[in-house]
Parts: C-alpha cells; sequence; structure tokens
C-alpha cells in the first residue's frame, strides 16, 4: 500500500507527485526503485527527504524536479503536470523555476565564483549589469562577498558548496533541490550551508527540498520525510522546527 502525505494547509503544494513508479533494469534484473509514491512538498519551507543509501531518494529528486521521467504516474510542479510538458519546455521550467545543488559542487575550473553565478542568468537572458548585481548579492548573502573572485581550486569544500547554492539562488528559483549537499562537508560546514538553506526558505519563500541520509541536518529541516526501500514511511515537523515556527509567529513583547 502506498503512502500518502497531503498537506495540512490548503495552499496549493509547490509538488505534488501521485502513485509514482520507477524501475531499472540491470541485465535481466528489473528491480523497483520507487513503489507508488504519493507525497505533496508544501511551498515556502525546508522539506528533507532522509533514508538508508540506496532507497531511492536521489531517484525521487530527479523526478520531482523533471530530470527523469517516471514509469507510472503523475507529478506537478508549481501546478504543471511534467509529464505533459514537451523537452523542450521541461528545460524552459527547470531554467526559469528551479535550482539544483549537487553533492560534488559541479563547478567550472576556470571561473571565478562570480563568474560561475552569473552563468545561468545569462542563460537565463539578464541583462549583464543586473546579473552583475544579482550574483554579487548572492554570493553576499552565503557570506562569500570577499571570496567572489576566487576559482574552485582557491576555495574550501565548504565555500564551493556555499558556491553552487549562490548560483542556484540568484536564479530566484520558486523551487530549489539539494541531493545530498553536505555529504562531502565536515560537521561545521555542512551545518553552515543546512543553514544557509533554511534561511533561504524562510527569508525568500522558496520551496527547498533536501535529499539526504545525513542525520545531522535532521533537526534543521521544517518537515522530514522518512523513506525506505522506495516509500515514505514518516511524515514529522522537528522538535527544533516547532520552536522556531512559534517563536516566528508569538514575538516576545
Ligand atoms: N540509472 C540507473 N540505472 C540502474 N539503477 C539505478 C539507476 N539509478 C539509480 N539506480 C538504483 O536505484 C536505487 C536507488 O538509487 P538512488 O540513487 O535513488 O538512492 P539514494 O537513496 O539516493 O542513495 P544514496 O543515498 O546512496 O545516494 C539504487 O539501488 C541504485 O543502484
Amino acid at each position: 500500500m502506498s503512502a500518502v502525505l497531503q498537506s495540512s494547509s490548503t495552499a496549493t503544494p509547490a509538488l505534488q507527485a501521485r502513485n509514482v513508479r520507477k524501475s531499472f533494469v540491470s541485465g535481466r534484473v528489473e528491480s523497483t526503485v520507487l513503489h507508488d509514491l504519493t507525497l505533496d512538498v508544501r511551498a515556502g519551507e525546508l522539506t528533507l527527504i532522509s533514508g538508508p543509501s540506496g532507497c531511492g531518494k536521489s531517484t525521487l529528486l530527479a523526478i520531482l524536479s523533471g530530470l527523469q521521467p517516471a514509469d507510472a504516474g503523475d507529478v506537478r510542479a508549481l501546478g504543471h503536470e511534467l509529464s505533459g510538458l514537451s523537452m523542450r519546455a521541461l528545460e524552459h521550467f527547470r531554467l526559469q523555476h528551479t535550482g539544483f545543488v549537487f553533492q560534488g559542487f559541479n563547478l567550472f575550473p576556470a571561473l571565478s565564483a562570480l563568474e560561475q553565478v552569473e552563468l545561468p542568468l545569462s542563460y537565463m537572458g539578464l541583462a549583464k549589469g543586473m546579473a552583475r548585481q544579482r550574483a554579487i548579492e548572492s554570493l553576499e548573502e552565503v557570506g562569500l562577498g570577499p571570496r567572489m573572485q576566487l576559482r574552485p581550486a582557491e576555495l574550501s569544500g565548504g565555500e564551493k558548496q556555499r558556491v553552487a547554492i549562490a548560483r542556484a539562488l540568484a536564479k530566484q528559483p520558486e523551487l530549489l533541490f539539494a541531493d545530498e549537499p553536505t555529504s562531502a562537508l565536515d560537521a561545521a560546514n555542512g551545518q553552515i550551508v543546512i543553514d544557509i538553506l533554511h534561511r533561504i526558505a524562510r527569508n525568500h519563500g522558496t520551496t527547498v527540498l533536501c535529499v539526504s541520509h545525513d542525520p545531522r541536518l535532521v533537526g534543521h529541516a521544517d518537515r522530514v520525510l522518512a523513506m525506505e526501500d522506495g516509500r515514505i514511511l514518516s511524515d514529522h515537523v522537528p522538535a527544533a522546527s516547532q520552536v522556531a515556527a512559534s517563536e516566528a509567529k508569538e514575538p516576545s513583547a
């Protein structure tokens, strides 16, 4: 039986998956990685999908972001049925509405931090001056203002990941997808990265979907979906987030 996780709010979820199934074939063996999976991801929150290695987290993220098609089921992102979009429309959707952060940073070795962040903005058609301004603001937001002229080889792992986050943030996407963003980082840098992702959701209203097997991230998310063997097993709000949310609603006198 599939787990059905509905949003408790009346707002339309930013992402919706209904009975999503995905299998891979290796040789003669077909293995099902996602089993009729149904979930909603609420807008403006940092949702963490946690679970052991191989349980299907990255596959789910790739399907929800339109990078991979599902074998069966429906996926809606910002109200668009992804399987109904042509390849070109899907590429346009991803360019205009989504940002990605990956475990391996995916930076160009020859470009400075500033150039890395400007590049997708030029693909989006932003004028040069506007692209530069947005890139600088994003790099400053992740604390890299003084290091924006440096290339990846001159940056630490944590700084490289912050460049990747600034690159995604500068696009001002409604949806930000992060696949194991902290797993190449030590504890302190992992904490900085997840705090930045959380702040982006809070301050910009961005829907942030992060998949990770790193248990240290659980307390930093607004919502945690625990996954195992291609199914969502539980859906909860971590205690730390409940405290933060009630403090945000009730400012002290
Ligand atoms: N393109 C592919 N072809 C064949 N099998 C695949 C493919 N992509 C993923 N798989 C398999 O699907 C299963 C789920 O992989 P997935 O990467 O989604 O898991 P994960 O939970 O993200 O793991 P990790 O935490 O290690 O990144 C794994 O058994 C993997 O080997």
